[in-house]
């Protein structure tokens, strides 16, 4: 098994409160991994360490081989790590069509001599963006809302942009936290479906967090367990399902796990 991600013994304080403490865990390059626990077990505040928008107290981040905490997010962004946060932050002015083609500029390869003077190499450019926009339109399932702003699209649909315009950053690594929040039972499953064939096709390694259990057990590898910040279990989603000590910290929510 290649480990792309590490976590090794970190740990987060805010004050005198442990948000996440002592954390372990390896995630496998192009695996799907769940991050599950009940409200305010440090799932998100682990999202924040990854993606360096808060420092770590102890311990150290691995990704691809390399220590990564101690970098600055845009850094951390450069290394290949892209997430979507709880509550959607898209530009909600522009048009689902802009909201993808700002991200895909980032990975352009003309100077802005090559865009003043519209040479060769930036008309090429400008096509490969194009079709690339145009591509996780298709993937994401969005072509027919392509000039919609993203305001007034549907809440679903709202958190389907914002995993193509993450994907349009060509991530290695896509954190997703609580990509199916809102989302009605025909929504979550296409999502399931859609997660997965982004993860074939990009060969992408994927960590979500999510509360809906069908969604979890349905495309997860492995499965983190938090509960008070502390790692509970680990496993499979055979071995979670079955594990006491999670069924006990749902408080006895054998059929939210099961
Ligand atoms: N910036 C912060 N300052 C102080 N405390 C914080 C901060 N961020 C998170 N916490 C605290 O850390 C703990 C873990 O919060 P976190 O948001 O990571 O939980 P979570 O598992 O993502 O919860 P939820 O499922 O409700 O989103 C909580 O007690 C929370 O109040």
């Amino acid at each position: 098994m290649t480990v792309i991600l590490e976590l090794k013994n970190v740990t987060k304080q805010f004050g005198g409160l442990t948000a996440v403490g002592n954390m372990r865990f390896q995630v496998e390059k192009e695996s799907i991994s769940g991050l599950i626990g009940p409200n305010g077990a440090g799932k998100t505040t682990i999202f924040n360490l990854i993606t360096g928008i808060y420092n770590v107290t102890e311990g150290e981040i691995i990704f691809e081989g390399k220590r990564i905490n101690g970098l600055q997010p845009y850094e951390i962004a450069d290394t290949g790590i892209t997430r979507t946060f709880q509550n959607i932050r898209l530009f909600k002015k522009l048009t689902t069509y802009e909201n993808i083609l700002t991200a895909c500029h980032y990975n352009t390869d003309y100077s802005i001599l090559d865009a003043v003077i519209r040479n060769k190499k930036f008309r090429r450019g400008e096509k490969n963006l194009f079709q690339q926009v145009d591509d996780l339109l298709d993937i994401m399932e969005l072509k027919d809302r392509r000039d919609v702003v993203a305001a007034n699209l549907p809440y679903g649909l709202q958190r389907r942009l914002e995993i193509a315009r993450a994907l349009a950053l060509k991530p290695k690594l896509l954190l997703l936290d609580e990509p199916a929040a809102g989302m009605n039972p025909d929504e979550t499953i296409k999502l399931m479906h859609l997660i997965k064939e982004i993860r074939e096709r990009f060969d992408l390694t994927v960590l979500v967090i999510e509360h809906h259990m069908d969604l979890i057990m349905g495309i997860c590898d492995k499965i983190v367990v938090l509960n008070f910040g502390k790692k509970l279990a680990e496993g499979t989603t055979q071995e979670i399902q079955t594990n006491p000590k999670v069924i006990e910290a749902y408080l006895g929510e054998e059929d939210v796990i099961c």
